[in-house]
């Protein structure tokens, strides 16, 4: 039985929704994938960093049954008030790296040098960190395919719902002209909310409070999120490299809870939508921006936390994937498909996923 040993790198709710998963479904992953799953090690700027290489690894029940604020690994053998992340990151055995600290839409650090650091020590990495993908994703896949590791981030756009891998898979022989989406679940979640008479900050909170939204909001409300995910899926699917300043980026402070109110009582929904399309320069046109859809459009009726992407192809017209788009445990699942993703390229280094991307290469 083929086991990976797994070093997280932030225990907010993500990867504690990722320690639950494993904890609590260990033994039915084990059966139905093939592996087992060994956490060895786990830092985190509050709790600190904690690291058990022997036996089990770290026992997450107890550390799960502590309220996410009161975690404190100081108190634990092997744990330490200060988050080692370079020491434990480099130095401690580990397969998989899983990196969920905050996502830092300038520079993308600290997740930008958690990810190079595992790289370079020869580990695989999972993220559903959006800045090191959005804002050196290239260089890193780069790095990654040097060292002989997977990089993986499915979790960066649309959460849990496939739509990197759907992308990558299943529009092979066609040509994906473009996309727009509803890629925030924060915000669309606070629109709906708005639309039912909340005011948006009250909405926020709610969002903040059901695991949606970033460490600081704002990136969800002013688009700064969703211009990161349309970076990374232009990325994907169009081959571009862009950077922020090529994605003019309106937020929702352009509205207020009466435009809202008020266009929904007209028919129209206002959603934040992120789109991308291929000039016929074969230059790439990219924008998020507040739209009014009429309610027959494909992206009018996700609501709540639920997300959409519209692709735009030649030979099959519109192809539209929806699923959720934010959440704990959605978005911890994100990071159990890339263990998968990385368990299949392991073991059968003829995946369709490497085939695909040699070909690209
Ligand atoms: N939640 C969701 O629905 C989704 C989240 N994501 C992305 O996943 C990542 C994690 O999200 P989520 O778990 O919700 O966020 P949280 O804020 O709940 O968790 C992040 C954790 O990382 C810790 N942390 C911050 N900086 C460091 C550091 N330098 N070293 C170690 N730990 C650190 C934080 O500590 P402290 O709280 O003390 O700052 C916190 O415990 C983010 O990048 C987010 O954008 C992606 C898709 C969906
Ligand atoms: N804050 C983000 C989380 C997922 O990327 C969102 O609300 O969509």
């Amino acid at each position: 039985m083929t086991r990976y040993d797994l070093a997280l790198i932030g225990f907010g709710g993500v990867n504690r929704a990722l320690a639950e998963l494993i904890a609590e479904r260990g033994d039915t992953l084990e059966a139905e994938l093939g592996f087992a799953l060994r956490v060895v090690a786990i830092t985190d700027l509050r709790a600190g960093s904690l690291v058990r290489t022997d036996g089990a690894g770290i026992d997450l029940a107890p550390l799960l049954a502590v309220e996410p604020g009161e975690l404190d690994f100081s108190m634990l053998a092997g744990g330490s008030p200060d988050p080692r992340n370079e020491w434990i990151i480099r130095e401690v055995p580990a397969d998989i790296v899983a990196e969920a600290t905050f996502t830092n839409p300038v520079d993308g650090e600290p997740a930008l040098s958690h990810v190079r650091w595992a790289v370079e020590a020869g580990k695989h990495v999972c993220t559903t960190n959006k800045g090191p993908v959005a804002l050196h994703g290239g260089a890193l896949k780069e790095l990654a395919r040097r060292h002989g590791v997977r990089f993986e981030f499915e979790g960066t756009v649309m959460s849990g719902t496939p739509v990197l891998r759907t992308a990558r898979r299943m529009f092979g022989g066609l040509a994906v002209h473009g996309f727009e989406g509803v890629m925030n679940g924060t915000s669309n979640y606070v629109l709906g909310r708005v639309e039912s008479g909340l005011s948006f900050a009250d909405a926020v909170a709610e969002a903040q409070a059901l695991g949606y939204a970033e460490a600081d909001p704002t990136a969800d409300i002013e688009g700064h999120d969703v211009q990161l995910k349309v970076m990374i899926l232009a990325g994907e699917v169009l081959g571009a490299d862009l950077s922020r300043a090529d994605v003019p980026c309106t937020g929702l402070s352009a509205l207020t809870a009466d435009d809202v109110r008020r266009a929904a009582a007209e028919g129209l929904r206002w959603k934040l939508v992120g789109s991308a399309s291929r000039r016929p320069d074969g230059t790439v046109e990219a924008r998020v921006a507040p739209v009014a859809l009429p309610t027959e459009h494909a992206l009018a009726g996700v609501s709540g936390p639920v997300n959409a992407v519209a692709f735009h192809t030649d030979l099959l017209g519109t192809v539209t994937v929806a699923g959720p788009g934010a959440g704990r445990v959605e978005t911890a699942y994100a990071l159990l498909s890339d263990v998968i993703g990385i368990h299949e390229h392991t073991t059968s280094p003829a995946s369709v996923d490497t085939l695909l991307e040699a070909g690209r290469a």
